[in-house]
């Protein structure tokens, strides 16, 4: 059951990603009173009205509307349009989906996603602007950096740390203590057994650098 209401809330995007992230927030207890998008055409996004491009957001907070959270999937723009968010003067709330479960020592960041399922363990710290997708695990003090992405059903054992704005696709796993560099993707399925380094693809069990980004 949806839990009192938060206040308003303007979601930024209207994609899949943002689909899933209005519907969490509505389970939150937020009034999600519209979104925004490249494309302005008048359409609705999980139930809520697009409101048009970015450029509505001066006006939604000088209206009074204090709360915002970007829902882009691509990790560089969401760091950058959430970073201009902060410069209007947002709010930039994070939220956990139903049946998330993070322990009470988890430090995280401004804007941060925590999916339905999702489990983050103890003394974990999260970077501002990430997404922890659906039933995703990050074990034990893992230091994920801004923007990260860790996929649906992906697991990081413990102590793992993650530059800013990789992403760790769907199904990834990754043994206790590795590292995985910034602007980094480890592809589907994948099994990371050695560090990675910044600004590569890799994928494969074990997971193995393909090209440079
Ligand atoms: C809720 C949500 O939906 S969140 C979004 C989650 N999204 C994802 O998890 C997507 C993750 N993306 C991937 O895994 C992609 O395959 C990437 C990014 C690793 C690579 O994408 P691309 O560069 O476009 O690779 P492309 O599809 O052209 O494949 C190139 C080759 O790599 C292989 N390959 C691609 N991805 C993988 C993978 N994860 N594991 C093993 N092999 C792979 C392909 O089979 C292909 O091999 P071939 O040349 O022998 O045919």
């Amino acid at each position: 059951m949806p839990n009192d209401p938060l206040g308003e809330i303007v979601v930024i995007g209207a994609g899949g990603h943002a689909k899933v992230v209005i519907e969490c927030l509505r389970h939150a207890g937020w009034n999600v009173i519209g979104c925004t998008d490249a494309d302005p055409t008048p359409r609705s996004c999980a139930g809520v009205p697009v409101i048009g491009t970015d450029d509505a957001l001066g006006r939604l907070r000088s209206e009074g509307v204090a709360n915002a959270f970007c829902a882009l999937g691509a990790n560089r723009l969401r760091e950058r349009v959430g970073g201009k968010l902060q410069d209007l003067g947002f709010a930039l709330p994070s939220y956990q989906g139903p049946g998330a479960i993070v322990s009470s020592t988890v430090r995280i960041g401004a804007g941060v996603a925590i999916m339905p399922g999702a489990v983050i363990n103890i003394d974990t710290v999260i970077g501002d602007f990430a997404i922890i997708n659906t039933n995703a695990n990050v074990d034990h003090d893992g230091v994920l950096g801004r923007a990260v992405h860790v996929g649906p059903g992906a697991a990081l054992a413990g102590e793992v740390v993650v530059g800013d704005r990789s992403f760790i696709a769907t199904g990834c796993a990754v043994i206790p203590q590795r590292r995985i560099g910034a602007d980094t993707i480890v592809g589907a399925g994948s099994v990371v057994v050695r560090d990675l380094p910044s600004g590569v693809i890799a994928f494969g069990n074990p997971a193995r650098v393909q090209r440079e980004l």
